[in-house]
């Protein structure tokens, strides 16, 4: 299995983070995709992801999975026993929908508020971009922080009593955030608890640490 990634983003410590929790780092060959040069929207890797976004997994036959919910999900049911995803009904509703939840009321805000509200990727990539759109979008991200805070303030983990690919997700909204100097407000200490909780996971700590042949 091949993926594309750029080592640091946060999207794609989503998925690093599930290949260590997974185990299956040794079965990965990672070629970096250069977005601060914009290489994520050339015709070539387009055509491996109509999104033009990082992380794909590309398998050897060829097949290529963007997205990083689809690509836990595919990497969790490989040998059959799914850990990250749930193993019963009610289990993949609930982190599904807590880690989509994670996507829109915080990492897909933080997003929009790199891109839009600050020098993000630079002139040559940010083509278009809104100040206030970005700025709504930063406190929206917020606002997130404060739910998923009063969420553990009742759980030990986001979807529940086991760590999941929801945990992930939050945790990858919190990697963006720090990059882009958006702090968790000092009051959000379940959340501040957790995070701390999280950092000391291996698949957490080892993520960039993965070998990382550049293109
Ligand atoms: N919905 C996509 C979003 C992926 C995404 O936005 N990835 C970032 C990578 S990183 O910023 O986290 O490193 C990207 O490609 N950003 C480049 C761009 O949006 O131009 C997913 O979940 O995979």
């Amino acid at each position: 299995m091949t993926i594309y990634d750029w080592h640091t983003g946060p999207y794609p410590a989503r998925v690093r983070i599930a290949l260590g929790e997974l185990g299956l780092q040794a079965q990965v060959r990672f070629v970096s995709i250069d977005l601060w040069k914009g290489k994520h929207k050339t015709p070539a890797f387009l055509a491996k992801n109509y999104s033009g976004t990082l992380p794909v997994l590309e398998l050897d036959d060829d097949t290529l999975i963007a997205e990083c919910t689809a690509i836990t999900q595919y990497l969790d049911a490989l040998n059959g026993k799914p850990v990250l995803t749930g193993t019963t009904p009610l289990q993949q509703g609930v982190i599904h929908m807590m880690s989509k939840r994670a996507e829109i009321e915080l990492l897909d805000a933080v997003s929009v508020y790199f891109h839009h509200a600050t020098p993000g990727l630079g002139p040559d990539v940010e083509l278009y971009q809104n100040e206030e759109w970005g700025l709504r979008q930063r406190d929206k991200a917020v606002r997130g922080m404060r739910y998923f805070d009063g969420v553990l303030q009742h759980r030990a983990f986001v979807a529940g009593d086991t760590f999941s690919m929801a945990d992930i997700t939050v945790i990858g909204g919190l990697i963006f955030a720090e990059l882009v100097g958006l702090a968790v407000p000092a009051e959000c200490k379940a959340l501040l608890d957790w995070y701390a909780r999280m950092q000391e996971r291996p698949s957490v700590r080892n993520r960039i640490t993965m070998s990382e042949p550049a293109e």
